[in-house]
C-alpha cells in the first residue's frame, strides 16, 4: 500500500466520523451450499455507508458486490451478522416489515431499469408511492422530473423511450419518496458513455443538491470516480477503501486486484 493510500484511508475515517450512518453491516456473512460445494459469497463484512454520500462498491466478478448490496437492501437474507438501515436493525424483521421498509425507506435503480412496460413513465415514477397509498409531493415531483429532463417523456411507455431515458425514469422513481438510501446495482451497465455520464451526473447532483444517500455497485472506474468513496471487495471481504477516488486511482487498484486471478 502506498503512502497516498494510507493518507486516503485516514481521511476516510475522519470524514465518516463527522457523518450520520445511513446503513451499516456488522459481521455480515452469506454462504451458499454446504460441504464441498460451500461458497462464501460474503465473509464477516463490517462496513458503514455515510448519509449524504455516494459510495461505490467495486471488485472482480464474483467478489460479492451484489450479495452485499442485496443483503443490505433487504432483498436477500444473510447467513450471519447484522444490517442496520436508517437506524433500524433489519436482521430479525418479518417479511411484511421488510417489504414496508423497502417500500418506504429505500429506493432502487437496477441495470435493466425494471420499469412496468404497460405503464407510462409518469405512472412508473409514482407507482411505489401509489401502492403505498402515499401522497405525491407535486413540487418535488416537478423538481425531480425537471432535473432529469424527462418532462416531455412522461406520457410515453418504456418501449417508446431510449435506454438512457428509461434509466432516468427509474432514477425519478427511486428518488420520489425521498428514501433514506438509494441502492443502485450497475445503473449504467446497459448504457452508452453519453447516457452513462448523464445518469451519473444526476446521481452526483442528487447527493450534492438534495442530500440523497446512494450506494452503487459498479464495474466501471469512470462511474466510481463520481463517488465520494469506493469500497473494494475481493472474495467476499473488503480489501480497500478510497475516498475522493479519481478514475486513474480506481483503475490502478482494480488492475492490481484482478492481477492474481489473471496470473492464476
Ligand atoms: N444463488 C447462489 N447460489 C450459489 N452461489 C451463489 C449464488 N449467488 C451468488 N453466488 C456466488 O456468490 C459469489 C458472489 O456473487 P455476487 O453475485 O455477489 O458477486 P458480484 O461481485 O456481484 O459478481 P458480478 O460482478 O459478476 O456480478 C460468487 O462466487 C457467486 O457464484
Amino acid at each position: 500500500m502506498t503512502a497516498a493510500h494510507v493518507a486516503e484511508r485516514t481521511q476516510a475515517s475522519t470524514d465518516r466520523d463527522d457523518r450520520a450512518i445511513a446503513a451499516q453491516a456488522i459481521g455480515l456473512s452469506k454462504t451458499y451450499g454446504e460441504g464441498g460445494a460451500l461458497v462464501t459469497a460474503l465473509g464477516d463484512v463490517t462496513v458503514e455507508f455515510a448519509s449524504g454520500q455516494l459510495t461505490a462498491i467495486m471488485g472482480p466478478s464474483g467478489s460479492g458486490k451484489s450479495t452485499l448490496m442485496h443483503c443490505m437492501a433487504a432483498l436477500d437474507t444473510p447467513t450471519a451478522g447484522t444490517v442496520i438501515i436508517d437506524g433500524t436493525d433489519i436482521t430479525h424483521l418479518k417479511d411484511k416489515a421488510l417489504t414496508r421498509l423497502r417500500r418506504d425507506r429505500l429506493g432502487f435503480v437496477f441495470q435493466a431499469y425494471n420499469l412496468v412496460p404497460t405503464l407510462t413513465a409518469q405512472e412508473n415514477i409514482t407507482l411505489p408511492m401509489d401502492i403505498a397509498g402515499r401522497r405525491v409531493d407535486a413540487e418535488w415531483f416537478d423538481t425531480v422530473v425537471d432535473t432529469l429532463g424527462i418532462r416531455d417523456r412522461l406520457a410515453h411507455r418504456p418501449d417508446e423511450l431510449s435506454g438512457g431515458q428509461q434509466q432516468r425514469v427509474a432514477c425519478a422513481r427511486a428518488l420520489l419518496s425521498r428514501p433514506a438510501i438509494v441502492f443502485a446495482d450497475e445503473p449504467t451497465g446497459n448504457l452508452d458513455s453519453r447516457a452513462s455520464a448523464e445518469i451519473l451526473a444526476f446521481l452526483r447532483a442528487s447527493v450534492d443538491d438534495f442530500g440523497q444517500t446512494i450506494v452503487m455497485v459498479t464495474h466501471d472506474p469512470s462511474a466510481a470516480s463520481y463517488a465520494d468513496r469506493v469500497v473494494f471487495l475481493v472474495d467476499g471481504a473488503i480489501v480497500d477503501d478510497i475516498v475522493k477516488p479519481t478514475m486513474a486511482v480506481v483503475l490502478e487498484r482494480i488492475q492490481e486486484l484482478d492481477r492474481p486471478r489473471a496470473e492464476a
